[in-house]
């Protein structure tokens, strides 16, 4: 199911986007005493990330991860790590906890059995804010990668190493159960281009072709999409 909300501009849309999002860390921080929420990285996010980061909130109380990473140390210009700590972990959002999917091996699938332990044991995430590709990927769950089937299956293990052909990078991405397992999801779209691929992920089922689908038109969980064309 899904629920498309439009803005006029990345302005409106990232005011409007950071109160839902204090609003659901605060409830959680409330009830629990904690909050987690899972963020993605590339392009689109970055705006939306130092508005966050100025927000008053107990941040200290809140664990931030990612969906996905490129599989790169964190002093790489296409880490998602480095995106993330460069600008949501910043100015009030500083104090948050951080949780790496990054580990000190020659590859992504040699560094599963390190990352696995740290994401396994996290409880239902608050928030997760999907990002998509113009080839209907999300998170680092690409059609074309030969992980695709383990990626979208319903017993898939909390995170999975990921080979895309058309991208750089081998990646260490959340699987859609673990991803699933949140509260509330969002899928933040910026741009014409994007909205075009979102109308083609709903015109057809095939989860395999496009695996933001898997999100998108799950018979349970409910994905508000977060969209403004410019
Ligand atoms: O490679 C990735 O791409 C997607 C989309 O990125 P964008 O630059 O088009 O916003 C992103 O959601 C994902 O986290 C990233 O690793």
């Amino acid at each position: 199911m899904m629920q498309l909300q439009q803005f006029t501009d990345t302005t409106a849309l990232n005011q409007d986007f950071a109160n839902r999002l204090l609003a659901l860390l605060q409830q959680a921080i409330d009830e629990r005493g904690a909050a987690y929420l899972v963020v993605s990285g590339g392009k689109t996010p970055q705006a939306l990330f130092q508005t966050l980061s100025q927000t008053e909130l107990a941040w200290d109380k809140v664990t931030v991860l990612l969906a996905d990473d490129r599989w790169l140390d964190d002093s790489q210009a296409d880490s998602n790590e480095r995106l993330v700590k460069a600008t949501l972990l910043q100015n009030n959002a500083k104090a948050a906890q951080f949780i790496s999917l990054y580990a000190n091996t020659a590859s992504a699938f040699d560094g599963v059995a390190q990352v696995l332990p740290r994401i396994a044991a996290l409880p239902t995430f608050d928030a997760v804010i999907l990002g998509m590709g113009e080839d209907g990927h999300t998170a680092s769950l690409f059609p074309c990668s030969g992980q695709i089937k383990q990626g979208l299956a319903p017993d898939a293990p909390a995170v999975l190493a990921t080979e895309p052909t058309t991208a750089p990078y081998q990646r260490m991405s959340l699987s859609l159960p673990r991803l699933l397992n949140s509260r509330l999801i969002f899928l933040h779209l910026v741009g014409s281009n994007k909205l075009s691929v979102l109308d083609k992920a709903m015109a057809d089922t095939d989860v395999y072709a496009m695996p933001i689908r898997a999100f998108l038109q799950h018979p349970v969980a409910n994905v508000t999409v977060m969209y403004t064309a410019k």
